[in-house]
């Protein structure tokens, strides 16, 4: 039987009782003559889709026999004294495999699947899931001969911007234990800057790579919406999801990108992007410059006033991060490249416009368990996301997931226009960055407008969380929303202002027109070369 035959089994469990919690979830009532009919309705419903219920699951495979999981192991305490790693495995190719990342000891941030290896995500809301296939980024750094050492904490469902939301607990700055990596691809900020691990992939919705990156002192590059398969990667809001490399030198996170990028036919973001084939040369495009001595002549560069102005705006943002961002742009012109200001009013709206769509958008992944786009979902994973509906798993959700979903909920309520809105803004915001970008080759402004700050503990009130990473993603949001390629790289260090003996490092962020990854990459490349961001 199915919704096209209606008859009725007597044996069918489905019951008044079903229907009125159906209603109970909607605040509604049904008329008590209709009652009926709809509830024979849900009854073929019920039946019908028992057929899909009992098929086996159908999720891609790994090749788990060439690319075996060796050691995979939680970590002992002494071995993970900054709290950076979730898990730990070894897994490399079987083959002879000279490939680009042979030799390379890479890090994937724990919202991305490890088929075999434990997933985390950060939390507690739920345990033990497993996934069964790699994520498309995970084949590819495999293939291309990388050795895969262990999960990097992600913080809690990838919604901290600071790195003390974690269940596992805190990540410490390499810089400064007790202060932020910064997150919430803190795992990887901490243990590629450490020399823990020589590469990683990050996590990137709103800020996720480049905000580690830049308080640890690292490039982290969130390349163009849709260049990089997203395929296996546990979502928040499928118009800002990126994952990007993390690297410790401009031409490490080259050599990655190249090896991961490249469409994967399963995520839908990646039609309109060149297959792994076609990719620009990245790397070799760099080494091809690296004597040259007036590397980035006829190169224009645009300063964003307003990302340079939101500084000065008091509360936790420093002056001096402006400043050392901008005197570490004027040194581009040593290298031939043109330097000027650029004002973009719109700039300033980008992170509001991206509260509105993060909020809005991810309440059907955080409240209901969507785990993918079209071409393939984690079922497990949504299976176990969906235990937040229970009062168990309500009073296990901590205080960032909790936030976004009162806040999302709140707003389709009060505005329900709103998403559609913030949408069709940052169609116009995008063209005003392109209008930018059509007189310059990049856009350049501070990464975050402070430096890390210490972790709140953990009887800190929610307010008190939260209020740590305020306007943190002022700069990195927009360019989510819009998809265009941003790079943090390390410009320089500033010592903390509580004291003097800390010093951490600040980041500069590049952004491109899309699909132009390489002209991030030679402005940042030319600028490495030449000068020493821990000598500035
Ligand atoms: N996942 C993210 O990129 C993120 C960044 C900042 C705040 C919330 C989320």
């Amino acid at each position: 039987m199915s919704v096209t035959s209606l008859a009725v089994s007597a044996s069918n469990p489905i019951s008044n009782y079903d229907l009125r919690k159906v209603l109970d979830k909607l605040g509604h009532k049904l008329k008590p003559e209709e009652e009926p009919d709809y509830l024979v309705l849900l009854q073929a419903l019920d039946e019908s889709v028992e057929s899909v219920m009992n098929l086996p699951d159908y999720e891609p495979t790994s090749d788990i026999e060439r690319f075996p999981r060796k050691n995979v192991n939680y970590p002992k305490p002494e071995e993970n004294t900054h709290g950076g790693w979730a898990w730990k495995c070894t897994i490399q190719d079987t083959k002879l495999n000279n490939g680009p990342l042979s030799g390379r000891e890479i890090v994937i941030k724990d919202n991305i699947a490890v088929s075999g290896v434990d997933c985390l995500l950060g939390t507690s809301m739920f345990t033990g899931w497993k996934p069964t296939a790699d994520a498309t980024v995970v084949t590819r750094i495999l293939e291309a001969g990388g050795t895969i050492t262990g999960k990097a904490v992600c913080e809690n469902l990838s919604l901290g911007a600071t790195s003390f939301s974690a269940a596992t607990g805190p990540v410490h700055n390499p810089f400064a234990r007790g202060y932020s990596t910064g997150g919430s691809s803190s795992g990887c900020g901490l243990l590629i800057a450490s020399g823990e691990a020589d590469m990683g992939m990050g996590g990137d919705q709103g800020g996720s790579v480049r905000i580690p990156a830049s308080w640890c002192g690292l490039f982290g590059f969130k390349p163009t919406f849709g260049l990089v398969p997203y395929t296996g990667i546990a979502p928040l809001e499928p118009t800002i999801d990126h994952t990007g490399p993390m690297t410790r030198t401009c031409l490490d996170n080259a050599i990655l990108l190249k090896s991961i990028a490249g469409r994967d036919d399963l995520d839908d973001r990646c039609a309109g992007a060149p297959l792994p084939s076609e990719l620009p040369d990245y790397p070799g495009t760099l080494f091809a410059m690296k004597d040259a001595d007036m590397p980035l002549k006829g190169f224009k560069i645009g300063m964003v006033k307003e990302g340079f102005e939101i500084c000065k705006k008091g509360g936790l943002n420093d002056p001096r991060v402006g400043v050392k961002v901008q005197e570490a742009a004027e040194k581009w012109r040593e290298l031939g490249a043109v330097v000027e200001d650029v004002s973009i009013p719109m700039h300033d709206l980008g992170a509001t416009l991206w509260v509105c769509i993060a909020r809005m958008g991810s309440l059907p992944v955080l409240w209901g368990g969507m785990s993918g786009r079209s071409g393939y979902q984690m079922t497990e994973l949504t299976k176990k996301m969906h235990n937040i509906r229970t009062e168990e798993g309500w009073d296990n959700t901590p205080w960032s997931p909790k936030n976004m979903i009162l806040n999302g909920t709140y707003l389709w309520d009060k505005h329900p226009e709103l998403y559609g809105k913030a949408i069709n803004q940052i169609r116009r915001l995008r063209a005003i960055y392109d209008e930018a970008l059509s007189r310059y080759n990049v856009l350049v402004m501070p990464t975050i407008p402070y430096l890390p700050t210490t972790h709140a503990p953990r009887e800190a009130s929610v307010l008190e969380k939260i209020s740590r990473s305020l306007g943190q993603i002022f700069n990195t949001s927009p360019f989510n929303a819009t998809g265009h390629p941003s790079l943090s790289m390390p410009v320089g260090m500033l010592p903390a202002r509580e004291d003097k003996n800390i010093r951490f490092p600040v980041g500069l962020q590049i952004t491109g027109r899309h699909m132009d990854e390489m002209s991030i990459y030679k402005a940042a490349f030319a600028w490495e070369a030449k000068f020493d961001w821990k000598e500035l």
